[in-house]
């Protein structure tokens, strides 16, 4: 059987203008490979500019690598068209209420992945988004609400439902719960695992924080000057790291205390 994810020998280059001539391409990510099967958890760390976000962007589909392919089920990601991408692959975005349209209902925004993806109905997608509502914790009554009449935890909520009416196989998040306080941020990360458990969705975090990876990871993915140096089980890099970066991120002071789940995954 194929895994869920195979990522293979992806890099991507960028090419920095230099006036008004394209410069010397620059590599973000050198040919990486790695593979996750259905339902696990990927946590991705590493340096500030040392290739997560390109990782994430990628696979999301938001950027195109320079070289490799992605599978998943062993159908090639890149090869599919946008719409039958994001019915597998959706991502969550780093600042939910800059994310959300200020000027359109919470249940409006939930209905349009539903009109461009699905062949759905109106009253049909009406009900999908009354379901997704309370898989978040959200209530029927959001519907109509306006994204500033919610809290930074309603809004991230919000922004999972978005990510998973589609119901995707994998959900990327880029750093996605960085800005928020420290006790919500457990409810969310909270609410992502119990997801993961009904869904069986896969997750991939772009996280700095040791804490929540070692809490919610299966399997964690280093990064270092845009070079997978490690990438193993959360257990193996915990108790057997290789790479003294491994140690340094996975040991560092906790940058986050938040009282998360009693059952971690380490
Ligand atoms: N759109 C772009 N155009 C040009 N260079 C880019 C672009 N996006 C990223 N880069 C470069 O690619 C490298 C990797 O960037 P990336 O954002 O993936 O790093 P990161 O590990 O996610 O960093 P951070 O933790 O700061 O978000 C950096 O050197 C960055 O400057």
């Amino acid at each position: 059987m194929s895994k869920l994810l195979e990522v293979h020998e992806v890099s991507k280059y960028y090419v920095h203008k230099d006036g008004w001539m394209p410069g010397k391409p620059v590599c973000a990510l050198e040919p990486v490979s790695f593979s996750l099967e259905r339902g696990e958890t990927l946590a991705i760390m590493g340096e500030t500019g040392s290739g997560k976000s390109t990782i994430a962007k990628i696979i999301a589909g938001a950027e195109r690598p320079s070289s490799g392919d992605i599978f998943l089920n062993g159908q090639s990601l890149t090869r599919m068209s946008d719409r039958q991408r994001c019915r597998h692959v959706r991502m969550i975005f780093q600042d939910s209420l800059r994310s959300l349209n200020p000027q359109i209902t919470v249940g409006k925004q939930l209905c349009e992945p539903l009109i461009f993806n699905t062949d759905l109905n109106y009253p049909q997608q009406k009900e999908r988004v009354h379901q997704v509502l309370s898989q978040v914790g959200l209530l029927p009554d959001h519907y109509d609400f306006y994204p500033h009449m919610l809290s930074s935890g309603q809004q991230q909520r919000v922004a999972i439902a978005r990510a998973i009416v589609l119901e995707p196989q994998i959900v990327v998040a880029d750093e996605a719960f960085v800005a928020l306080d420290p006790s919500i941020r457990a409810q969310i990360i909270n609410l992502i695992l119990d997801l993961q458990e009904d869904m069986g969705i896969s997750f991939i975090f772009v996280s700095h924080s040791a804490e929540i990876v070692k809490h919610v990871s299966d399997k964690i993915l280093i990064m270092h000057r845009g070079k997978m140096i490690e990438f193993g089980t959360t257990k193996a890099l915990i108790n057997h790291p290789e790479e003294q970066l491994t140690k340094t991120l996975l040991h560092s002071e906790h940058k986050y205390k938040v009282p998360l789940h009693s059952t971690t995954k380490e």
